[in-house]
């Protein structure tokens, strides 16, 4: 499809200085009649887990080192870095018959498919400036179209070509979205890290106050990000009441209806078949394993309790999986890769289980290999008869030594709720159980779904011109 042969190209040479002033009144174009071969670093990202001994393992616990750590090793956490474009040398542009060559300043050098540049042109005729959809018609662009022209400017380069169309594409837009190589350094503008914690948290958990989160943009974005960057956190001051406390949830967005209602209000009456309908103890567990898509938050606030026990347990499966990467390598893999089937079938008119059937505990984003996504629930997991036997022997192997972790003290933050706190916590990434106990208990809250929550957090920190850089 695309020719490959290389022709005369142009080699376009710029230079900014310091200030960001372009070096020269005009581009310079040089004609060379040999096709440059460029060498350049792909840095595809597979962090290699150190080798740890267990009678050595420590526990990173200075942030700094920690983040270094996690850099190297492509743990869970990585901090969200900003796209940088260094001003120290100058951006080179070269075309061809068939690519566009950035040569960045840091010496890594992308390479464009000039149909894939045409194709994700952002001019007001190829992309509607309000909808952000695309307008341009893939398939009416030529298949052998290559650039006539490309005259970098100082925000970014304007290609035209040779069916006339013209095109600028941003420095900071075109390393974001650098496909050969991807770069690292342009993770989503989130600019907030993740804070990992165990039983500690206990003397500093993250708390905003209701009144701000209800009055003012900047306490729904405290909130959010606080939720983003620990996966939980209490609201306090919130009416113990149903009104206010909905309201509340949807103060992020709209309510997740499932077959448990939209907002519940519940106590241990079996109302719906389900151990969280009893004042039987809960272990550590994410909720929807059953789902194809579980809730991305859940809302608990206990507004009514007469009796004992029900205190309730939150862990940071984050936290936890990194401890097992570096304990338990193989263990991690295993509950990294085998897939564990779900359902939910105590309601007399639902059988509810997840497309496909079977997800692995410990779920992975395939391009950055973070870990973004826990499932685990043991008491909603059906029969493993689609194990080999070997399977079947790491998996239970892998899943003992996961709980071990799960369970230990230092991993576990026990902490009674109250009328007026409210909690909202990660469902991807925080478990959360209880005591067993006796008497009246109610729990009222609400699930969100994900995108939905996301949605909010990145239109409460990032700005227009970011997000349109995402796209
Ligand atoms: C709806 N409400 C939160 C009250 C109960 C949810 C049931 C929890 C279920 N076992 C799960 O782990 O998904
Ligand atoms: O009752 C509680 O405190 C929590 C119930 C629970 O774990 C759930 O609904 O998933």
């Amino acid at each position: 499809m695309f020719r490959s042969i290389p022709r005369i190209y142009a080699n376009i040479k710029i230079g900014i200085n310091a200030s960001n002033n372009l070096l020269s009144s005009r581009n310079i174009i040089i004609k060379n009649d040999l096709f440059r071969s460029f060498s350049y670093l792909s840095r595809n990202y597979f962090g290699s887990l150190g080798i740890y001994s267990r009678d050595r393992m420590n526990i990173i616990e200075t942030r700094k080192l920690l983040v270094n750590n996690i850099l190297k090793r492509n743990l869970i956490e990585s901090p969200d870095l900003e796209v940088k474009i260094p001003e120290s040398k100058p951006i080179t542009v070269s075309i061809t018959p068939t690519k566009v060559f950035i040569n960045w300043q840091d010496d890594q050098t992308s390479k464009f498919h000039n149909f894939w540049l045409r194709d994700h042109c952002k001019c007001e005729e190829c992309f509607h400036k309000i909808t952000k959809q695309r307008l341009v018609d893939t398939f009416k662009i030529p298949e052998d179209l290559e650039p006539s022209s490309a005259s970098p400017e100082l925000h970014g380069v304007k290609i035209t070509w040779n069916d006339g169309h013209t095109s600028f594409f941003k420095w900071t837009w075109l390393r974001r979205h650098s496909y050969d190589p991807q770069f690292v350094d342009t993770l989503p503008f989130l600019k907030k890290k993740k804070i990992l914690w165990h039983a500690g948290i206990k003397d500093c958990p993250p708390i905003v106050q209701y009144k701000d989160v209800m009055q003012t943009k900047e306490g729904l974005s405290d909130w959010l990000i606080k939720i983003n960057e620990y996966g939980f956190c209490f609201i306090d001051g919130v009416p113990p009441k149903v009104k206010e406390t909905e309201e509340l949830a949807k103060r992020i967005c709209f309510i997740r209806e499932t077959h448990y209602g939209g907002f519940w209000d519940f106590t241990s009456n079996l109302a719906h078949g389900d151990t969280a309908y009893t004042s039987l103890a809960l272990k550590a567990h994410t909720d929807n394993t059953y789902f194809t898509d579980p809730s991305g938050l859940q809302m608990f606030h206990l507004i009514e309790f007469k009796g004992t026990g029900g205190t309730s347990l939150l862990v940071d499966g984050f936290w936890v999986a990194r401890k097992l990467k570096m304990l338990y390598p193989k263990a991690y893999k295993v509950l990294s890769t085998i897939r564990i089937p779900t359902h939910s079938a105590g309601d007399s008119d639902v059988l509810i289980e997840p497309t496909p059937n079977a997800h692995p505990i410990l779920n992975h984003d395939p391009l950055t290999h973070e870990l973004y996504q826990i499932r685990y629930n043991n008491d909603d997991r059906s029969t493993l008869s689609h194990l080999s036997p070997e399977e079947i022997e790491s998996f239970y192997d892998a899943l003992r030594k996961w709980n071990k972790i799960l369970i230990d003290k230092e991993s576990e933050y026990w902490v009674k709720l109250e009328p007026g706190r409210v909690l909202i916590f990660d469902n991807w990434r925080v478990l959360h159980g209880r005591a067993e106990f006796t008497g009246h208990r109610r729990l009222i809250g609400a699930y969100l779904n994900w995108d939905d929550y996301r949605s909010r957090l990145k239109i409460s920190v990032l700005s227009r011109q970011e997000i349109d850089e995402m796209l």
